[in-house]
């Protein structure tokens, strides 16, 4: 794969943790972290690992918990992997990066609608992410001319598979981007510990009615490893 042009930067991180919901994202992970690592002369620094926490924001917010507890080193996590675009702005083959992370059914159902746990007073359903990361990954890639946003991604524990709910988080969440089921789980262990967080998704689908047959995740998989590419160049 050409990715074209290279940016410089003095990172101060030094050990990325990023997790992946399966091994098809970590491998698409691993292939575009390789490739800017090379480039750069900097193999087997072991600076990026990437690690699984299943699919879901239970065993996502477990699995960072797990591992973070025993390897405290990291100065950054990030969750990574294949997502749902919404139409519009995050079209499928692009790549949507978190400037907030939220967990968009956390609340409860009143007669009034969605209440958040924000809104119902026990916690905060958004976990902000390092500043000024979004925005530069996201304009590393464009610059090399390929489609990325940024905006609001939402965690969710179930797949979104109706136009009535995909309108529904559009209005409760203006400028959602995309939505995937980790986020906020590995946001939530990574913060909770003061360690900085990022979401990082390849669109493979839009959020709306369910058709299965439509995710394009080989796609989605490349999008990542390219995604992941600039962000070994970013970091
Ligand atoms: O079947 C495969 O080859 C394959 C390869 C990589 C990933 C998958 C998954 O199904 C991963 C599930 C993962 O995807 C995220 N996701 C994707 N689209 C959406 C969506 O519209 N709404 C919520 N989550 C989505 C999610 O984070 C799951 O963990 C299969």
């Amino acid at each position: 794969m050409d990715f074209m042009t290279r940016t410089e930067t003095v990172s101060p991180y030094k050990h990325i943790l990023i997790m992946t919901a399966v091994e098809a994202e970590r491998e698409a992970v691993l292939r575009g972290v390789a490739k800017a690592e090379i480039e750069q002369g900097q193999e087997g620094k072991a600076k990026f690992d990437v690690q699984l926490c299943g699919v879901g924001p239970i065993s996502a917010a477990a699995e960072a918990a797990a591992y973070l507890a025993v390897n405290p080193q990291y100065d950054l996590v990030i969750s990574a992997g294949i997502g749902g675009g919404f139409p519009g702005l995050a079209d499928i083959g692009s790549i949507a990066i978190a400037d907030s992370i939220i967990a968009a059914d956390l609340g409860a159902e009143t007669g009034d609608g969605f209440s958040s746990v924000d809104e119902l007073g026990f916690g905060s359903s958004r976990i902000p992410v390092e500043p000024a990361l979004p925005e530069r990954l996201m304009n590393a890639i464009t610059a090399a001319g390929w489609p990325a946003c940024c905006g609001p991604i939402l965690t969710l524990s179930t797949v979104t598979g109706s136009q009535t709910t995909a309108d529904e988080l559009s209005r409760r969440i203006p400028g959602a981007v995309a939505e995937a089921m980790e986020g906020y789980g590995a946001a939530f262990a990574a913060h909770r510990l003061g360690i900085p967080v990022m979401e990082i998704r390849a669109i493979s689908n839009a959020v709306g009615p369910r058709d299965r047959e439509s995710w394009r995740i080989g796609d989605a998989l490349q999008a990542l490893e390219r995604a992941s590419y600039f962000l070994a160049e970013v970091l």
